[in-house]
């Protein structure tokens, strides 16, 4: 209920959490999503990209809808091209007002406003997997395709290099899963022949990932599809757990899929205990941080060895049809060093997003590099920018303003005042996470900390035990920033404030989930206020000011400039 506290103070937000399964979906989006799944086509020595090359089916061809007229009015104006990167009109689908970029003019973009709700196709049937994978799916309760997995399932088998860019909590992880278990593994398209089942098994697939969290999380997806009889065909090789253990599992079971840290995985490769010349896929997750520094020999190393020897017969054969290593990679943000690693070490990779595909050069030439109301010409291809693509439509962002001495206490109020359950609270130094868990614990709150210099065994059961209720505040740094999915994690709170807007957008994305609402709160001190209005311009999202009042969140007036 709305009231006046003060002549500053102006709306009571009185929000209850947890919230429940909310999927916005608007009856205009629904409308949309059926008639315009691939809004971009264009010309590769594979066919045009279209919707009908990618295994969609028109369902509302007949009707001529309002979009149906937009599009021809807009293909009527620019005819269809056939030279890559000379695009079709290309319908972007921007989530909301952003500025764009166009560093090169060569293509004339056209926008279509569509309501965010994360399903367009009507069913996995709709996007060409295979039976056996459709059943599980079915049995493990996953129903219907997100945006973005509607998308990227079908580029993906057609044998396209991607880039996979949609928001956090948006479903990329099943986006890259599904195709590649359409082709190896038990649940594949084609079932092994006899000479197949003779031959010694390679690693068919391997996935990269930044953090032994989020690596062990992908394999417990996978493990998910393939059941449990299967579950073997995929080996976790993450670093910090036992090294021969993961070696013995290599020989003994002979899985088709590995999914680790990019240092164990190089480690074991070199060793000569993991096999990846034959290998048909590399996906890497969270990209732009595996372009990190500290990864760098780990990750050349994988470059170079994943699929090397299946290159080697491509050149010698031509390149029909594909034979070498497919590479995709993934992330909720896409700095510019991302689409450079993406030209460098794909093959002319393709840009999928919910709804629309695009040349990955297109993204660095003629958009569509979001940058929000940027003024100065430095911030254009900054890497350190996010845009609000990144970001679950739903969420709600708040700062607050506290004393350093204070902020504990404008924490508890901040969980009280919107009743939250699960938070995962964002600090910036490991030394000060058991501090604030102390002082958490002394007003009543089960709390505990999480962060890369505990061991494995500790790291599990404090996720273990924040997942199954057991801790209300996770306290945390980086470390859980990235893909970590709590699908109950209803508050985010930026205890110190995040360095720039994409890992502002990848803290904030581990609530939110799938559709779901959250709330985002960063306590700033008085002379950090710059910095929150400086991430909400690059955001393109309304950060706002916020107090906490009579167990209320009270929702302040911005200041004027
Ligand atoms: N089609 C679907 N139907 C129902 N649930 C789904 C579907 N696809 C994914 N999910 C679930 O949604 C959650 C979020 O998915 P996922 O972790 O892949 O998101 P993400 O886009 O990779 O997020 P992040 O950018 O944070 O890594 C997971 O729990 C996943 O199991």
């Amino acid at each position: 209920m709305p009231a006046i506290v003060s002549s500053r103070l102006l709306i009571l937000v009185g929000e209850s959490l947890p919230f429940g399964r909310l999927l916005h979906v608007s009856r205009n989006a629904c409308y949309y999503h059926r008639n315009v799944r691939f809004l971009s086509s264009y010309r590769h020595e594979k066919g045009p990209l279209t919707l009908s090359t990618l295994g969609f089916r028109d369902s509302r061809a007949s009707k001529e809808s309002e979009v149906d007229k937009i599009r021809d009015t807009r293909t009527s104006k620019g005819s269809e091209v056939d030279n890559f990167g000379q695009l079709n009109p290309a319908f972007e689908v921007p989530k909301r007002k952003a500025k764009t970029v166009r560093v090169k003019e060569t293509v004339v973009k056209h926008f279509l406003e569509i309501e965010g709700a994360p399903f367009a196709a009507n069913s996995f049937t709709e996007i060409g997997l295979p039976p056996l994978l459709l059943k599980r799916l079915e049995e493990e309760g996953f129903m219907v395709p997100t945006d973005v997995q509607s998308t990227a399932v079908p580029t993906v088998l057609k044998g396209h290099d991607v880039v996979i860019q949609s928001y956090t909590g948006s479903g990329k992880t099943l986006a890259y899963l599904l195709p590649i278990l359409s082709e190896v593994g038990p649940l594949k398209k084609h079932s092994a022949t006899k000479e197949d089942s003779g031959k010694k098994k390679d690693v068919e697939a391997v996935i990269v990932a930044p953090s032994r969290e989020l690596g062990m999380q992908i394999v417990r997806e996978v493990e998910k599809l393939l059941g449990p009889a299967d579950k073997r065909m995929v080996q976790q090789l993450v670093g910090g757990a036992n090294r021969s253990r993961q070696e013995e599992a290599l020989k003994k079971n002979k899985p088709v899929i590995v999914v680790g840290t990019p240092g164990r995985i190089a480690e074991i490769s070199a060793a000569g205990k993991l096999h990846t010349h034959g290998c048909r896929f590399l996906v890497l997750d969270e990209v732009d941080e595996l372009l990190a520094f500290n990864f760098r020999e780990d990750m050349h190393r994988i470059l170079e060895h994943v699929g090397k020897k299946r290159s080697m017969v491509a050149s010698q054969h031509g390149n029909s049809p594909r034979v070498e290593r497919q590479t995709i990679m993934v992330s909720a943000t896409m700095p510019i060093s991302v689409v450079r690693a993406a030209m460098s070490w794909g093959r002319d990779p393709l840009l999928v997003r919910a709804k629309s595909i695009s040349p990955i050069n297109s993204a660095s030439t003629s958009g569509p590099v979001t940058v929000v109301n940027s003024n100065s010409s430095s911030d254009k291809n900054s890497p350190s920018q996010a845009s609000s693509e990144s970001l679950p439509p739903l969420l709600k962002h708040y700062y607050c303003t506290a004393r350093l001495q204070h902020k504990v206490d404008t924490l508890r109020r901040c969980v009280h005042a919107l009743d939250a359950k699960f938070v995962i609270v964002f600090m910036n130094l490991n030394r000060q996470l058991k501090d604030t868990v102390h002082k958490l614990e002394a007003r009543g709150i089960n709390a505990a900390e999480l962060h890369g210099d505990l061991n494995k065994l500790t790291r599990s059961t404090v996720l273990k035990k924040f997942k199954n209720g057991e801790l209300r505040i996770l306290v945390t740094n980086e470390l859980a920033a990235r893909g970590l999915d709590i699908a109950e994690c209803d508050l985010v709170v930026n205890f110190d404030l995040p360095t720039d807007s994409i890992h502002y957008a990848h803290r904030a994305g581990r609530t939110g989930r799938l559709g779901r609402k959250g709330v985002v709160v960063s306590i700033c001190e008085q002379h950090e206020v710059f910095v929150m209005k400086k991430i909400q311009k690059q955001l393109g999202v309304a950060i706002h000011p916020c107090n906490f009042v009579e167990g209320k969140l009270v929702q302040e007036e911005e200041e004027k400039h």
